[in-house]
């Protein structure tokens, strides 16, 4: 409490000393006082209201004063009322540390990660309080480097181990070098997974969401909603398109773990260079380039869910070594680290390529190959169960219909027979693209057969051979042409996208840019 006073004037040499004269001649104490160019700002204990107005009167007498008026607070009161504001209603927990690493500041949301009152932590040193896990807090300050996400493993008031997720910014004042300490940012980690499974809970998954009704298909939902409840690795073929990504979240949301996260990575996407440390993490300094503080590898973060390991034989030999380990270890140590966790992931993988037969010919490890085909289920390509045709072109017009706010249009008998007949090298997503384009360019009540936009394109190069019928006729256009061309038969010669770059010449990576080119 007290009253605090805003004097505005001139800017000249001793106004201040004449204005604090003012309270001394009149016995009354100052508590706080800021100067700024044109500006003083002075607080006293409160007084009589008779008695301010003749302490402003008195002010208004030093020569150059111009304005005085009453402010409820001094202005570093109102910076530091803001700060207070923003440490107790952030959710993360904020530790502030002077220059010698001393807790001067705990937030709220701190106090509960901690379980520990204020008393436990005002004071003293973070380096005495988290020993050995403080080095990276003394290192942001020597160095004024921020560190951001590193896991540290603290014992809690309650005397339990946490892990929480820190980031540690280092207290530099504008125009000055020295430093002035260092901010923590506190994440709890179970929060963070709790998140991260809330993310994948929001995109939940039912196999009543599969659309089928041809007797293969049944059959491989029976088998797949069989397993999901074990914990055995299912193992996913099928053609691109078939969707293996739907059976795969469809046997996670049934499994045990469907409070857990679903992580899906394709590993054909994927830089080799990128993958091995994408999968298990890397510590801090493993490589050039590495984030400080090191990184979660898809392990670490499907824990207590699933890994979905789509497009399996394109991982490269060495790292299916390592997967392997992995796997029967049930522990997982990052790139660059020397100690292994233990893991609680379950796997499911799925391939479109023939691995048996790249197993064969020493293109897959064997080993890794039984320790994944636990439960093979092989989802039939649309060819297959053309009894399916008609349910899902109707679904996805109907998806189409809804999205874009129209009424159902609907198919005609020829239109499904002209569907039906169709040989679907592309499954699923093929008919997903050709209806959803049928509806965007139909201008009529229904869809008849002529009213299929089928993509000929593609069918032109698929069926390959006469380059000199209905090609385009541009330069560039033609060389797309004969690329894509090109790169179809490659990628069906070659049991992996790495060999078919091989057979190439070319990377990895500019087969993966150029199917993008090409939607293949
Ligand atoms: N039975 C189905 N019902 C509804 N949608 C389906 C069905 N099958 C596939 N789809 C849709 O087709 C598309 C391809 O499916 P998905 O990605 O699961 O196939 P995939 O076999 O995993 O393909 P890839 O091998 O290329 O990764 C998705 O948009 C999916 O929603």
């Amino acid at each position: 409490m007290g009253i605090t006073f805003q004097i505005n004037g001139v800017n000249r040499v001793g106004i201040t000393h004449e204005v604090i004269a003012c309270f001394a001649a009149n016995q009354i104490d100052i508590i706080g006082m800021e100067v700024r160019p044109h500006y003083i700002y002075l607080k006293i204990p409160t007084v009589a209201p008779s008695k301010v107005e003749t302490i402003m009167q008195w002010i208004r007498q030093v020569k150059g004063i111009e304005q005085v008026k009453m402010i409820p607070y001094l202005p570093a009161e109102e910076r530091e009322n803001r700060i207070h504001t923003i440490l107790t209603t952030v959710s993360e927990g904020i530790l502030l540390l002077d220059d010698q690493l001393r807790i001067t500041t705990i937030n709220r949301a701190a106090q509960a990660m901690l379980k520990m009152e204020p008393v436990q932590l005002l004071h003293d040193s973070i380096e005495k309080l988290w020993g050995e896990a403080a080095v990276e807090v003394r290192r942001c300050l020597e160095e004024a480097i921020e560190v951001p996400s590193v896991q540290v493993s603290l014992l809690t008031g309650q005397k339990k181990r946490m892990t929480y997720i820190c980031s540690y910014h280092p207290i530099i004042p504008a125009e000055k070098s020295e430093r002035q300490g260092v901010v923590i940012v506190l994440r709890d980690n179970k929060q963070i997974q709790e998140l991260l499974s809330t993310v994948q809970r929001s995109e939940r998954f039912s196999f009543d969401e599969i659309v089928q009704q041809s007797a293969n298909m049944r059959q491989c939902i029976e088998t797949a909603k069989r397993v999901a409840k074990s914990e055995a690795t299912v193992f996913l073929q099928g053609e691109s398109g078939t969707g293996k990504e739907l059976f795969a979240k469809a046997i996670h949301f049934e499994s045990n773990r469907s409070a857990g996260p679903f992580v899906p990575i394709n590993c054909a996407a994927i830089p080799d260079a990128l993958l091995e440390s994408e999968l298990f993490g890397y510590e801090q300094g493993a490589f050039t380039g590495a984030l400080k503080g090191g990184k979660l590898g898809l392990f670490e973060i499907a824990q207590g869910g699933t890994l979905f390991l789509d497009e399996i034989g394109d991982i490269p030999l060495h790292l299916q070594a390592k997967l392997l380990r992995v796997l029967e270890e049930r522990k997982v140590r990052r790139v660059g680290g020397n100690k292994s966790f233990p893991i609680d992931v379950r796997i499911i993988a799925a391939t479109n390529r023939n691995l048996a037969d790249m197993t064969s010919k020493g293109l897959f490890r064997e080993d890794l190959y039984y320790r994944l085909h636990v439960i093979p289920i092989v989802i039939p390509p649309l060819r297959e169960r053309k009894s399916d045709i008609p349910m899902l072109a109707q679904y996805f017009i109907q998806k189409v219909c809804r999205a874009t706010n129209q009424p159902m249009i609907p198919l005609t008998h020829s239109a499904i027979r002209a569907l039906q007949s169709h040989n679907w090298p592309g499954n699923v997503r093929e008919l997903q693209n050709v209806m959803e384009r049928t509806v965007y360019l139909c201008l009529e009540q229904e869809i008849g057969a002529a009213h299929l936009y089928f993509d000929t394109q593609q069918d032109r190069a698929e069926s390959d051979q006469d380059f000199s019928h209905s090609t385009p006729k541009l330069l560039k256009e033609q060389m797309d042409y004969y690329e894509k061309t090109i790169l179809i038969r490659a990628l069906k010669e070659h049991p992996s996208i790495r060999q078919a770059a091989a057979y190439l010449g070319i990377s990895h990576t500019a087969v993966l840019q150029k199917m993008k080119k090409y939607q293949l």
